[in-house]
């Protein structure tokens, strides 16, 4: 397990470049098997969770062409069908959240689709009923080994029909959509996801040959065709690495312009943070975050705390929640977080507390923050990543802090942050990677 260690209370200045979207290209490489045609991507992050995307997919006999830094092309014509019976795949596949989403695919052009239950975040609950009953409606027979935890879907053929999914899941109407576009009929899929990961997944397919609309709502329609082809995509930047920066500014009190954020399709992020009185500025497609020594969290109309909670797109991504949190610790004024999704992404809360943040965990889903208004600086401390999010939450508290934090399984950062630790050294940061 690789580690950080931090000295924080230095003030980072200059440029960062957000990575390519994690969520969006784990979405946009699984594509690559609908076709026996060449895909360029270009902009895909260099981090662990689409590494192993990569090397599952080249495991299942894609060719993949390295063509840049971020740059990448591949071809899925001789797909090895029978390698997903294989032990390397039930171990490979379980190895990140991302990898369900072949499954889709592969139904759609092979008529089956295996997966073991995928890895990702251990932050509750993170079922996959949408996946499957979406492809039971779509014609597929299902199965579950439940003692070897490895779903099975097959089908001679899919036939369209109207769905009404009974949440609006990420990575559950991506599957659906891509296997949709390539029944036979039309797919009529009502309360679909539509972060703008699911908007560049329905514009490649486009791209593609697919019939898709209504990308950008909830209700696509989606009409079947036979056969899809290459296409070039390049992937949006990570709006969860721009919100990481931005939190990151204003707990440092630091300077920092994060380039080409293509903020039309940041939604309602760049005003989440401003109601906690981060001050930026957008200049051309630049966002600009100016030193500030104070924030301040607004209240309701009538005077009483705010609450800042998760919703699906376009409400705000729960992918963001442990960000804001770790902010309005050193923000003036009280906030609750209430994290609706997940029952466990906020314990990591007694760490911030141990660091000295004011927080009440009210219950799983709910914390209260009093902000220290940066009157009090946190502590620095050891402690364990546990998450994602929670991870890159702790960095950002230890570059804040007083002293000396080292952070435990970066594994958990590095799986979405790319080469996190030389672009912070890069702004001033006091960063060294010690394992
Ligand atoms: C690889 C990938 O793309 N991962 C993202 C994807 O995961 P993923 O696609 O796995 O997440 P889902 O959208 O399926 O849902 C996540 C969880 O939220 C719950 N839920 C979902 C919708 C809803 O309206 N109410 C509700 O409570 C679900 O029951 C589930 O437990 O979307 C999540 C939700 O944005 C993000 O946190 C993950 O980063
Ligand atoms: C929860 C996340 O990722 P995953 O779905 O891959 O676990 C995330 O990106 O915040």
């Amino acid at each position: 397990m690789g580690a950080f260690e931090i000295i924080g209370g230095k003030k980072l200045k200059g440029e960062i470049i957000p990575q390519g979207a994690k969520n969006e290209v784990l979405q946009i490489l699984c594509a690559v098997l609908l076709t026996p045609e060449r895909v360029e991507i270009e902009n895909v992050p260099n981090i662990i969770d689409v590494n192993k995307l990569i090397d599952l997919l080249s495991d299942l006999g894609v060719k993949v062409e390295k063509l840049g830094d971020e740059h990448y092309a591949f071809t899925a014509e001789n797909v090895d069908i029978e390698y997903m019976h294989s032990d390397t795949f039930k171990k490979k596949g379980s190895g990140l959240r991302g990898s369900i989403m072949i499954v889709g695919p592969l139904l759609a052009r092979f008529g089956k689709g295996y997966i073991p239950k995928p890895g990702g975040d251990k932050i509750g609950r993170r079922r996959l009923d949408t996946h499957f009953i979406g492809f039971q409606k779509l014609g597929a027979n299902f199965n579950y080994k439940s003692k070897e935890n490895f779903y099975e879907v097959e089908a001679n053929h899919l036939k369209g029909t109207y769905l009404h999914l009974d949440e609006p899941s990420v990575t559950g109407t991506a599957n659906i959509l891509m296997a949709a576009s390539m029944a036979k009929g039309t797919t009529t899929l009502y309360n679909a996801a539509c972060e703008p990961y699911i908007q560049q997944l329905c514009k490649m397919l486009n791209s593609m040959g697919a019939k898709i609309k209504g990308a950008g709502s909830n209700l696509l329609t989606i009409e079947g065709v036979d056969y899809l082809g290459g296409c070039k995509h390049r992937v949006l930047p990570d709006m969860i690495e721009i919100g990481s920066f931005i939190g990151l500014a204003a707990m440092t009190g630091s300077e920092i312009t994060i380039k080409d954020v293509n903020y039309p399709m940041l939604g309602i992020i760049p005003d989440t943070f401003r109601r906690l009185g981060i001050k930026m500025e957008l200049k051309g497609d630049d966002l600009y975050i100016p030193a500030q020594d104070s924030y301040e969290i607004e209240s309701y109309i009538d005077g009483s705390i705010m609450t800042i909670s998760d919703n699906p797109w376009p409400g705000f991504t729960p992918d963001l929640l442990s960000i804001v949190l770790v902010v309005a610790s050193q923000a003036k004024g009280a906030v609750l977080i209430h994290q609706k999704m997940f029952e466990s992404r906020l314990f990591f809360v007694d760490k911030l507390i141990d660091m000295g943040a004011q927080i009440i965990l009210c219950d799983p889903h709910r914390a209260t923050v009093i902000g220290l208004d940066h009157k009090v600086n946190l502590r620095g401390i050891s402690m364990t990543s546990p998450d994602i999010r929670a991870g890159v939450s702790l960095l950002i508290a230890a570059l804040s802090a007083d002293g000396k934090s080292t952070i435990h399984n970066i594994e958990q950062i590095d799986r979405g942050y790319q080469n996190i630790d030389t672009r912070l050294q890069a702004l001033g940061a006091d960063i060294k990677r010690i394992s």
